[in-house]
């Protein structure tokens, strides 16, 4: 149950290079695929005194539309949702009425994003996570991921050990430095290499411990995503980009919310926009079934513990 499945999965959305590489140490499939949403920011840009993964769109809070997103994928197992002492409380409130039956962890993240992440693999790590498990992490603030964008990184690792759902740049980006105390252009890539990073972005949690382990060494190291770490860290990990969306957006102001409404309006049928790919019934706080609250945080963590030890056992036979 708390495996990869691995029956109706939706076309690749990286460019199918299935064949094995050379190199490349053949993984099982069925494993743990875990989400991690990360709801531990606190909004500077948008509104500190009013948490940005707690305001509605469409009638629902931001952190819930993300994790719907990921209890809608079937293939996801598991999912740890990642708060900072400002909104944990309603945070458990609202997965407790909503009943998310795929929640195990309701962690505390850290001061930075990376913190936040490094966090969750710590409490993965601690629940016996496999190192195959399929990681793959999200801002909770992008509530509007796509299906397709989740299943291509589940995909995508069965080839690669990291892959991050990104966007193709339409502008040219420019790279720049501080010269001579200001700032000029340093170079131009070309366009058709460019994209905008998005989230998910996932591993296998392996490579992404490994990464982290060596960057915690790096005090001046502040990357503002996962990808960089591997990146930065393990060079020779190649990352697939996995096709995202405009509608993927990251709420980051206040000026991102009538799109994000507009969006949300699309996704509940009640604009003339596209619905989404897995349209998933709306589970608002008060209205879902109620597993999950029946359970304390610590009969939670024991089922994961559970349920990864089973999976590593299985890998095993
Ligand atoms: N210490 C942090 C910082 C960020 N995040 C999460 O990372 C995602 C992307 O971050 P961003 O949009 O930058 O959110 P904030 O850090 O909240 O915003 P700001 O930078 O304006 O303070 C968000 O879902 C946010 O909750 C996190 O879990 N822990
Ligand atoms: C991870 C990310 O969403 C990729 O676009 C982003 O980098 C995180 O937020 P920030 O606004 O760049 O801090």
């Amino acid at each position: 149950m708390h495996s990869e499945r691995t029956d109706e999965k939706t076309p690749q959305t990286v460019p199918s290079q299935r064949e094995q590489k050379p190199n490349q140490t053949c993984r099982p499939s069925n494993v743990p695929v875990v989400a991690v949403v990360l709801a531990a920011g606190f909004g500077t840009r948008f509104d500190p005194n009013n948490p940005k993964q707690l305001v509605s769109v469409g009638g629902k809070p931001i952190v819930c539309w993300s994790i719907e997103a990921f209890e809608s994928n079937p293939r996801i197992t598991d999912i740890i949702v990642v708060v900072n002492p400002t909104v944990r409380a309603t945070v458990e409130q609202l997965i407790d009425e909503a009943g998310y039956p795929k929640v195990r962890m309701i962690i505390n993240g850290g001061r930075e994003r990376v913190d936040s992440t490094e966090a969750a693999l710590g409490a993965l790590a601690e629940a016996g996570i496999p190192g195959d498990a399929k990681v793959l992490i999200h801002d909770a603030v992008r509530p509007f991921v796509e299906q397709r964008s989740i299943d291509g990184c589940i995909d995508a690792l069965d080839e690669l050990d990291a892959a991050t759902v990104a966007f193709a740049s339409t502008d040219t980006v420019l790279l720049t430095e501080f010269r001579d105390g200001r700032k000029v252009v340093r170079q131009v890539p070309d366009r058709p290499h460019t994209f905008r990073a998005q989230t998910p972005q996932a591993f296998r949690f392996d490579t992404i411990q490994r990464a982290y382990e060596l960057a915690s060494a790096d005090p001046g190291f502040h990357p503002t995503d996962d990808t960089r770490v591997v990146v930065d860290y393990l060079p020779d990990a190649a990352v697939a980009v996995v096709e995202g969306s405009e509608s993927n957006l990251k709420i980051t102001t206040l000026a991102d919310i009538p799109t994000a409404e507009r969006i949300a309006d699309e996704r509940l049928g009640r604009g003339a926009g596209v619905p989404a790919d897995h349209p998933m019934p709306a589970v608002t706080p008060g209205g879902g079934p109620s597993a999950h609250s029946a359970m304390t945080r610590e009969e939670a963590k024991a089922r994961m513990h559970a349920v990864f030890a089973e999976a590593a056992r299985s890998m095993h036979r």
